[in-house]
């Protein structure tokens, strides 16, 4: 029987995205908030002579293009493992399959989750044994948001967004998602944030607002201290958008956020009772509206067969 396994990874919302100007190397400084949701991504890794990708996206996200195998974020991680953790002169090989439900260039971090789940798996079926230092190291090489996809849970993230803590977050948080059929590209959103705000400060808006507001475990106080400071950008791009996030609070959430660089919008309600009706309410002008809940763990394995313990 092939040996296999399969890694689960978690989409996020930026609870708090604090974003000053850009950086000599063109990435701008972050101070954010991520919550991992119950949207998830699955990675399968089977044991194979040669290297090949096939991915699936659920039938409710639409038909949307991934990048063909050779150019996903999956085979890179496959040839930094394999180039960093290898004996030289290695090559990968698996046949891995990636089962999405997180919305495509949503601005829930799709990419970067499926990365973390190649990560765990390729370094499981590999037998490499990666100090848990040195894949989050790999996991920032491969994207700023993959550091946080490998931990999960709640989480405040610096630097470009690679530098992750976990945070204290005492409350269970229900949240309606509502993807949108056309992504937005995160550099774009990040290129028209510059050119609204030229004169943006270099330092980050605080996240301790957020974080305050997590360790009281209260959705009305979480409510109030949301922030994304991409949203006017993403909104400008796309003033829809701003319909949305009137529509949903109007309806009963608490309150509406792009997550992200979007243009996938969130909204916070009091329950998971609440978050059904607000979803119920959306789904009679939307193709799609899901509910999530918060935190969920990182990247993590859900499925061996038969795989020996070490
Ligand atoms: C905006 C955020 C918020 O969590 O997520 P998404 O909304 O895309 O999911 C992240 O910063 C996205 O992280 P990720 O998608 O991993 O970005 P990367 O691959 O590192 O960078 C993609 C591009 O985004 C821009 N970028 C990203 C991060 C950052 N701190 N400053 C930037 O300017 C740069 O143009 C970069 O070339
Ligand atoms: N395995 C993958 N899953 C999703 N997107 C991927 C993947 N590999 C590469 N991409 C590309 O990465 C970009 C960002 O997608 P995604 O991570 O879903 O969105 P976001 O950065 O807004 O959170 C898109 O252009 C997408 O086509």
């Amino acid at each position: 029987m092939t040996r296999s396994l399969t890694v689960r990874a978690a989409a996020k919302i930026n609870l708090h995205l604090g974003v000053g100007a850009p950086r000599e190397d063109g990435f701008h400084p972050l101070d954010t908030v991520y919550q991992a949701v119950s949207l998830y991504d699955d990675l399968t890794a089977y044991a194979a002579d040669d290297w090949s990708l096939t991915t699936a996206v659920a039938a409710h996200l639409g038909e949307v293009e991934l990048p063909a195998a050779g150019d996903n974020i999956v085979d890179r991680v496959a040839e930094l493992l394999c180039a960093r953790r290898c004996d030289d002169g290695c090559r990968p090989t698996a046949r891995v399959e990636v089962s999405k439900t997180i919305p495509v260039a949503g601005g829930m971090a799709g990419g970067s989750a499926d990365a973390a789940a190649a990560l765990v798996a390729l370094d499981r079926l590999w037998d490499l044994r990666t100090p848990d230092s040195e894949m989050l190291a790999l996991a920032a090489e491969l994207g700023s948001d993959v550091p946080f996809s490998l931990i999960g849970g709640t989480a405040r993230g610096v630097g470009r967004g690679e530098l992750v803590t976990p945070t204290d977050d005492f409350g269970a948080w229900s949240w309606v998602v509502v993807p949108d059929d056309r992504g937005l590209s995160t550099p774009a959103v990040f290129r028209h944030f510059d050119a609204l705000f030229p004169d943006a400060s270099p330092e980050p808006a605080p996240a301790q607002p957020v974080l305050t507001a997590l360790a009281s475990g209260d959705p009305v106080a979480l409510a109030a201290a949301l922030h994304n400071d991409l949203e006017a950008a993403a909104v400008d791009l796309r003033p829809d958008l701003g319909d949305l996030l009137a529509r949903g609070e109007s309806e009963g959430a608490l309150r509406g956020l792009v997550s992200g660089s979007g243009p996938t919008c969130v909204f916070l309600c009091e329950s998971a009772e609440a978050a059904r009706d607000v979803a119920a309410s959306l789904a009679s002008t939307r193709p799609v509206v899901l509910t999530a809940h918060g935190p969920v763990a990182g990247a993590h394995v859900v499925d061996t067969s038969p795989f020996p313990e070490n």
